[in-house]
């Protein structure tokens, strides 16, 4: 388990991160979610021991991490400055982690490399940006570690190559226990990978969650009605956070309990009905308007 408690970092005047507590339960995948400059990264950093709070303490599996070798080997960091060694090529970057991680694939990283078509005797600093991402991601997995931080991961992938690594980690996932921390000031990129999500805004945690309970109170529902209705009178007392109408088609979004709202719509007439997938957008919405902000204010 990682747990931060009331973790500040400052530069200068500015607070990068102010106090933030969170805990990451082994096994879940944890999207950290903020605008540019929301702190994730200085946050990713410091629970990866890379910089040491200000004040608050980050323990992984309820080891001080700062300084501490014996924590280090339980977690990989991909960063979003990817660091390589000078004229390094892919083969040299598995001899160093593999000194540096007793678990590490070598076997996987090469069968990785030919998938992503990397020659892995070629400089990695004639490789394009997306190119180092990649090799980036193939030595985080291939690391084995527990723990698997990851800064603006999918940034910089064209999207067949972002398709292809979340491929990999929810594979990875599946197959072993690691538990993915994943940094992203994009909400789309987070919506099929992660099972808890954290807003970041402006240095502080606005909200942790799982989508799980989040999805659970929050309905979308699209449908057809006979007559003319009043989506207003049908759905009295049931709290409306959106109602869009194009031509005869209704979309509701609607909370409250899933069987509350289906048994409304079983009182009047309708042609069609359908319940469709929520977007972790609109949960957010939701969500953060119970604590007074406007989503698409805070994230993209
Ligand atoms: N080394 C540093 N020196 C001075 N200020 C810093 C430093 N690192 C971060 N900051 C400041 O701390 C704040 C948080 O930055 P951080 O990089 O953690 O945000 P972020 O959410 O990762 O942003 P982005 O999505 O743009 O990467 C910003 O105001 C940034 O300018």
């Amino acid at each position: 388990m990682i747990e931060a408690m009331g973790v500040s970092k400052k530069f200068g005047g500015i607070a990068a991160v102010d106090n933030v507590t969170a805990e990451i339960v082994d096994g879940n995948v944890f999207g950290l979610v903020g605008t540019n400059g929301a702190g994730k990264s200085t946050f990713l950093r410091m629970l990866c021991g890379v910089l040491k709070p200000d004040a608050g303490a980050v323990k992984i599996d309820g080891m001080e991490v700062f300084e501490n070798v014996r924590v280090k080997e339980q977690f990989f960091y991909i960063s979003d400055d990817q660091y390589f060694f000078n004229n390094a090529t892919p083969e040299d970057m598995k001899s160093y982690y593999q000194i540096m991680y007793p678990d590490f694939d070598g076997e996987r990283f090469v069968k990785l490399l030919k998938q992503f078509d990397l020659d892995q005797k070629r400089k990695i600093h004639t490789f394009s940006k997306g190119m180092k991402k990649q090799v980036s991601v193939i030595c985080g997995i291939c690391a084995h570690t527990k723990y698997l931080f990851c800064d603006e991961t999918f940034d910089g992938l064209d999207p067949v190559m972002r398709q292809a690594v979340k491929s990999i980690f929810v594979k990875e996932i599946a197959e072993r226990e690691m538990t993915p921390v994943i940094a992203s000031h994009n909400l789309r990129e987070l919506e099929d990978i992660c099972d808890h999500v954290g807003l970041l805004h402006k240095g502080g945690m606005l909200l942790q969650k799982d989508l799980f309970d989040m999805k659970l109170g929050i309905h979308k529902i699209q449908c057809v009605f006979q007559n003319e209705e009043s989506v207003e009178e049908i759905f009295s007392g049931i709290e409306l956070l959106k109602v869009d109408k194009r031509a005869s088609l209704y979309t509701i979004t609607a909370k409250g309990r899933y069987e509350e709202i289906m048994g409304r719509l079983d009182k009047v007439k309708t042609i069609f009905v359908e319940v469709l997938p929520l977007t972790l957008e609109e949960i957010f919405i939701s969500e953060t308007e119970v604590v007074g902000y406007d989503i698409k204010k805070l994230i993209l």
